[in-house]
């Protein structure tokens, strides 16, 4: 059973891609197991909906419980593996992909059943090179690469680029680099490529296969979330969350979230990497969903309490525009 392995630092556009997979015709089926940051799920609601069948593990970061969740779902997925064809694992953005793919080197029942195909990183042209300088995890997750996906070049000037794709060829000698934007590249690029080799990884780091990788994150990025089951009044909420990205950019390495806005039918999505912000009205509150909004926050010391103060006076039902004053 072949295993892709998407990676890439905090919003390189991972999702993206995988949503691409989950949507392309051809003619796979994949198992997707999800691993994100933060204690509120949002990523999973991100994905579209798709027939596959979709794990989360919200508990713990993948690359520090491989040795049991992850291990866990693969052995419970290869009881029913007729029903797909493929696996595909989305880690977190501030994961160390070497003691995952290490995974399928050192437990016997998964090595037998499973063979990595490649290492998939997904990278954000504007934003790499400050990553790289700040995030171990990003010089990682580029050293293990088979497969580098260059991400977001529509946000870049072409002699941008070149630094960037030169940083990366330092980093990474040998991976194939694809440049796309909203990860726009042929499939048959990233899948089913046979591409991981063992051998040059451990040129990489010769103690690959040795028992336990020491991984240590990085303290100083930690996560935040906020929830309310009040509506949100999109023209407080709006420009509120306008402020805090440009505010707190710097430190804030991401931000997502999913918006219920008062007297409107659909989930709007908001999204952030550092200042860049995006939203959109995404599909209708399903009849059974409860209309909770949901914003999550990974960042840099990031003041909890003044944003989750201004957070709550974008409810409809305060009656004040104080949420601006934050
Ligand atoms: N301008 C631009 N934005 C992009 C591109 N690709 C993705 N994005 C946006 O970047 C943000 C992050 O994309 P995701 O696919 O969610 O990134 P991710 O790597 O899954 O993020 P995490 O799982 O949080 O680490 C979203 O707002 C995307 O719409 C691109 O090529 N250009």
């Amino acid at each position: 059973m072949p295993v892709t392995v998407l990676t890439g630092y905090l919003g390189a556009g991972k999702t993206t891609l995988l949503n691409r997979i989950l949507t392309e015709q051809h003619g796979k089926r994949y198992a997707v197991i999800v691993n994100e940051f933060g204690e509120v799920g949002i990523d999973n609601d991100l994905i579209v909906d798709t027939d596959e069948e979709v794990f989360e593990m919200n508990n713990g970061c993948i690359c520090c419980t491989v040795r049991g969740d992850l291990i866990r779902i693969i052995e419970s997925l290869m009881r029913r593996r007729d029903r797909f064809d493929a696996i595909l694992i989305e880690t977190t953005g501030l994961a160390d992909p070497a003691p995952v793919a290490q995974t399928f080197f050192v437990d016997d029942d998964v090595r037998q059943k499973t063979k990595l195909d490649a290492i998939v990183t997904v990278v954000d042209a504007k934003h790499l090179l400050c990553e790289l300088d700040h995030a171990h995890e990003a010089q990682e997750q580029l050293a293990f690469a088979d497969i580098v996906i260059l991400n977001k070049t529509d946000l870049v000037a072409p002699t941008e680029l070149k630094a960037v794709e030169a940083r990366i060829r330092r980093i990474n000698p040998t991976a194939a680099i694809r440049h796309s934007i909203r990860c726009n590249v042929p499939l048959d690029e990233v899948l089913d490529r046979a591409a991981f080799d063992l051998n040059r990884v451990l040129e990489v780091e010769p103690d690959f296969l040795d028992a336990e990788h020491d991984h240590e994150h990085d303290d100083h990025v930690t996560s935040f979330s906020l929830v309310t089951e009040a509506s949100i009044d999109p023209r407080k909420f709006l420009p509120w969350i306008q402020m805090i990205t440009q505010k707190f950019g710097i430190d804030m390495l991401r931000m997502k979230g999913i918006l219920a806005f008062k007297g409107d039918e659909d989930r709007f999505v908001v999204q952030a990497v550092h200042m860049l912000l995006e939203g959109d009205h995404y599909r209708p509150w399903k009849k059974m969903e409860k209309r909770v909004s949901r914003l999550v926050f990974i960042g840099r010391n990031l003041p909890k309490g003044l944003i989750e103060d201004g957070f709550l006076k974008c409810r409809a039902d305060v009656d004040s525009v104080e949420a601006l004053n934050a």
